[in-house]
């Protein structure tokens, strides 16, 4: 005679593979049905984690538990647990690496986007990265801006990424992990990546890379508000956003609207940054507007976020020994502007406890 309090005992001592707590503590056992004439069981149990070898494995022992308990048969359906539960008993330390998405990630989504192209926004997202990791955070940098890749070039990345067993090991530089629509494109050859293909290489870039633990996952965004952008900001996980503009009072006209998607996509902007705001003589220290004046501020105070960086239009040291055409040094005086910024984000999203 099967009794179901005591399958109920049985099964609930089981641990969850991923949340490693019993089938009983997660109040997992959802159903238990006894067909007494058959001696067959049938079972709906919740787990972390559904269509794993894990899950094999805990439907072998629960099978096994049955029979030893008098059943003939045993019926089995798996579904996952509600978020609520996986939330909760999470250890915020462990699974890092399996999904930067999931409930207890501790890592934050940062966007750069513009309102149209060549305003600086893949320079911002590569030297704000280099500059958080300088400051001792864990940086990974995705450069999104699928038409547009420009990452790899501007970092003096010339390895691709490895790929150990399922995951696409990130190329790292500077203390950044980087990972490129790029280094997966031969010979620079342009791609067309729209709706689920789109959206199945993103989801790639967040599911199979290698990340490990991460503080701030920098996202570099194709520019403007057309379809793609608009495709990319909505496939993306809710983000924290940064806006580059240049100091055209006009193109903070065409910035807002990228401020307007950002907000509709459910992104909360965190900031401006204005660039090639000025050209600073080097022997006069005298500043020249080259662009216009004034477009980062009022593109923040349209926004209602801070302004939190003016970067002078430059030449990048062309003469370091570590070349990459884009990244400032640590000691050049556009590095430091970057120090700067880098220190207002992690103030204004300090990194998750
Ligand atoms: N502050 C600056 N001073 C001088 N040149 C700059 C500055 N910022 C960016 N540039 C240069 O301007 C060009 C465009 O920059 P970048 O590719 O970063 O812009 P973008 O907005 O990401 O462009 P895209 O629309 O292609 O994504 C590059 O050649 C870059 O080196």
């Amino acid at each position: 005679m099967l009794r179901e309090e005591e399958l109920k005992q049985i099964i609930g001592q089981l641990q969850d593979p991923f949340l490693h707590k019993s089938l009983e503590e997660l109040d997992a056992i959802e159903e238990i049905k006894i067909k007494q004439e058959k001696s067959h069981v049938s079972l709906k149990i919740g787990i972390s984690k559904t269509n794993t070898a894990e899950q094999l494995q805990l439907q072998q022992k629960i099978v096994e538990k049955v029979k030893e308990a008098g059943a003939e048969s045993v019926g089995l359906r798996f579904h996952e647990l509600p978020q609520e539960t996986i939330a909760a008993y999470q250890d915020p330390s462990s699974n890092q690496s399996d999904s930067l998405l999931s409930a207890g990630s501790k890592t934050t989504f940062l966007a750069i986007a513009s309102g149209k192209g060549g305003v600086g926004k893949s320079t911002v997202s590569v030297n704000l990265a280099v500059a958080l990791a300088r400051l001792g955070k864990k940086v990974g940098l995705i450069d999104a801006d699928i038409y547009g890749f420009s990452v790899p070039d501007m970092m003096g990345i010339t390895k691709r990424p490895v790929v150990r067993g399922e995951k696409i090991i990130p190329v790292e530089r500077f203390g950044v992990k980087v990972i490129s629509m790029g280094f997966f494109v031969e010979d620079n050859a342009p791609v067309i990546w729209r709706g689920p293909m789109l959206g199945k290489m993103l989801n790639n870039f967040f599911n199979e890379v290698e990340w490990g633990e991460l503080d701030y996952l920098l996202l570099d965004l194709p520019p403007g508000t057309g379809d793609v952008a608009l495709d990319v900001h909505s496939m993306l996980p809710s983000c924290k956003e940064i806006i580059v503009s240049t100091p055209h009072p006009t193109a903070a006209f065409v910035a807002a609207r990228a401020g307007a998607m950002a907000i509709q996509t459910d992104h909360e902007i965190v900031g401006v940054i204005e660039n090639m705001a000025y050209f600073e003589s080097e022997k006069t220290g005298e500043k020249e507007y080259v662009f216009g004046r004034g477009g980062g501020e009022k593109l923040a105070e349209e926004l209602r976020v801070p302004l939190i960086g003016k970067i002078p239009l430059q030449q990048p040291d062309w003469d370091d020994d570590d070349f990459a055409p884009s990244v400032y040094g640590e000691d050049h005086p556009t590095g430091q502007i970057y120090q700067s910024i880098a220190k207002q984000v992690t103030n204004i999203i300090p990194v998750k406890a």
